[in-house]
Formats: C-alpha cells, sequence, structure tokens
C-alpha cells in the first residue's frame, strides 16, 4: 500500500474526561502505517476511551486525533469503509444470526474477506445459524472480530481483542492478526496482557492513568533500563568475591539462597562465558543456567511501582 504522508494514527495530547473523572489525561501516541500496535495497561488506564475517540465513538475534550490524515469526529462518513472496529460489547443486533450479520457486514464492502473461511478460521462454524444474544461471551467476541475484517479494512482497532477467550480461540485471533499484519494492514489493539503484547506488536505503548509512559518495540522496552540477570545452581558457599573479580565492573553476584546463585548486570554471551569459564576453573557444574530476561510486565513494575494486573 501507498501511504505518501501522515502517519496512520496520530494521537497528540488527548485529554477525555467524563464528570470529574481524568480518563485520558494528554495521551500522544504514533501509528505507523503496516504495523501491529498494542496499547498496554490495566484495567481503567484510559485504553478504550482512546481507541473509542478514534473511532468517532467519543469526542475528545482536547487534543488532536488524525486516523489515515482524517478527523473522525469530523470526517466519520470517510473512515468508515476504510477502518475496521471491534469494539469491547455491543454494536450487534442480539436477534440475528451470526453468519446472516457476518454476510451482511461482507456485502456492505467492495472487495470482502471469504465469509466461510472467516468462520472457519475463527472456529465459528457450530455457531452460523445462532442468535447473536444465543453465542457464548468467547464466540461473541469472535464474531466481533470477524465483522471488524471481513471488509479488509486499511485499519483495524480491536478492543481487549482475546479478554475471556480459552486458549485455542486467543491463538486463532493472534493468527488472524498476524495475518492482517502480513496484509499490510495496520492493527492497533488494547490489552493488559503482556506476552500478548509481546508476541503480536511491533510498537507498544504502555498506558497508565490516562498518559503514556513508555513506548518502544517489545525488545527495546525489555532491554532498556534495569538489567538483566543469569541464574544457576551449584554447591554453596562459592568464593563470590572471586568471582566478582573475574565479573565486569557492573556486574554483581549473589547466592541468593544455599547453592543458588544470581548474575546481575549486562548479560550478554560474553559474561556468560565469563561466568562458565570461572565455574569450570573451580570445577563446579552450573546446574539449571538461564538467563532471564525483563518482561513488559517487569517494565510495567518498574515504572509504575504497581503489578500491571493491579
Ligand atoms: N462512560 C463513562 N463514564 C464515566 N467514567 C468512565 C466512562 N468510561 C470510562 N470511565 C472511566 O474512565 C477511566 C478509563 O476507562 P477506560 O475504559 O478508557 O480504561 P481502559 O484502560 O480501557 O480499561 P478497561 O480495560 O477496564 O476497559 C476508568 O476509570 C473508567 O472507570
Amino acid at each position: 500500500m501507498d501511504h505518501p504522508q501522515s502517519a496512520a494514527v496520530e494521537i497528540v495530547d488527548l485529554v477525555k474526561t467524563y464528570g470529574d473523572k481524568t480518563a485520558v489525561d494528554g495521551l500522544g501516541l504514533v501509528v505507523e502505517h503496516g504495523t501491529v500496535t498494542a496499547v498496554l495497561g490495566p484495567n481503567g488506564a484510559g485504553k478504550t476511551t482512546t481507541i473509542e475517540v478514534c473511532e468517532g465513538y467519543r469526542r475528545a475534550d482536547s487534543g488532536t486525533v488524525r486516523v489515515l490524515g482524517l478527523d473522525p469526529a469530523a470526517q466519520g462518513e470517510q473512515l468508515r469503509p476504510r477502518v475496521g472496529v471491534m469494539l469491547q460489547s455491543g454494536g450487534v443486533y442480539a436477534g440475528a444470526r451470526a453468519d446472516e450479520m457476518l454476510r451482511h457486514v461482507a456485502k456492505l464492502h467492495a472487495d470482502p474477506l471469504d465469509v466461510p473461511m472467516l468462520i472457519e478460521r475463527l472456529g465459528l462454524g457450530s455457531c452460523g445459524r445462532t442468535t447473536y444474544r444465543r453465542l457464548s461471551g468467547g464466540q461473541q467476541q469472535r464474531l466481533a472480530l470477524a465483522m471488524a475484517v471481513v471488509g479488509r479494512p486499511e485499519l483495524v482497532f480491536l478492543d481487549e481483542p482475546t479478554a475471556g477467550l480459552d486458549p485455542q480461540a486467543r491463538r486463532a485471533t493472534w493468527d488472524l492478526v498476524a495475518d492482517l499484519r502480513a496484509d499490510g494492514v495496520t492493527v492497533v489493539l488494547t490489552t493488559h496482557f503482556m506476552d500478548e503484547a509481546e508476541r503480536l506488536a511491533d510498537q507498544v505503548h504502555i498506558v497508565d492513568r490516562g498518559r503514556v509512559i513508555a513506548s518502544g518495540s517489545p525488545e527495546a522496552l525489555c532491554r532498556d533500563g534495569a538489567e538483566n540477570s543469569l541464574r544457576f545452581s551449584g554447591p554453596p558457599g562459592l568464593d563470590l568475591t572471586a568471582m566478582a573479580a573475574a565479573l565486569p565492573a557492573d556486574a554483581k553476584a549473589f547466592e541468593v539462597a544455599r547453592g543458588s546463585y544470581r548474575v546481575e548486570g549486562d548479560i550478554d554471551p560474553q559474561l556468560l562465558a565469563t561466568v562458565t569459564a570461572w565455574c569450570a576453573q573451580h570445577g563446579v557444574m552450573p546446574e539449571k543456567l538461564t538467563v532471564e530476561r525483563r518482561t513488559l510486565e517487569d517494565v510495567f513494575l518498574e515504572l509504575t511501582g504497581r503489578e500491571l494486573r493491579a
């Protein structure tokens, strides 16, 4: 796809209040075309509100939002055929049959995806004749996802697409997102699952209390800041002062429990080799040797002092 000028989504200084509650408090982020972007944060962080402003369902109190270069509040008509939307709930007529609804939405678009293929992909084969209200929560969610993507949009907003899904449906959703990305579709999803963000997203924006507190690729976010660690087990009472002398100055070694060791620092291949060489020189077999990488959960904890799921 040719995208000459603007980013797919640009949000600058977005503010949205509900009465005296500030749900979004100066949030800014940019989504590049053809990427998967995860807006990651705990419940109540302002993710849904932000996405709903982008979708044109809510008006910002202040700030600027551009979606495909357009203002979603004023140019919704132009955006609707180009943007797919999966809401957290609702937006579907409860008495309609699942397959009818999907076919209906497909007909509104010039070049829709193959409906039977989509039904199969999302494991909705058994629900075709069932009305929406009789579907399980997970089936309703997958149908909402199918409806968001059936029109081959350029950009899709998925609000908590896998919340409450069983592992199989979750994987089917992940696969579909990966396929969308491979087709050049821009995907913006909200999630409070850090593994989902790590796995799917090119860019992650961590949101807390209505603001973006960190942005970057999952790798970059997990690499920056605090250090990784290396753990191993061995005979108790190793001479860690001697080991520390062999390590780079910024690395530290601890016996965290009897016979259980932890080396903290910039764990690169050289440091790993130094530790194992030191063990070899001292006749020590380092068992259960593991390098622990920081997760987005750790990043969130370091930035906010709170657990992501709190
Ligand atoms: N219609 C509303 N009226 C009043 N307060 C609201 C409304 N919608 C959201 N809020 C409040 O605004 C804050 C942000 O909510 P929002 O739904 O945007 O967060 P979220 O990050 O999407 O959380 P969740 O994952 O729970 O949906 C929360 O404190 C929420 O209670």
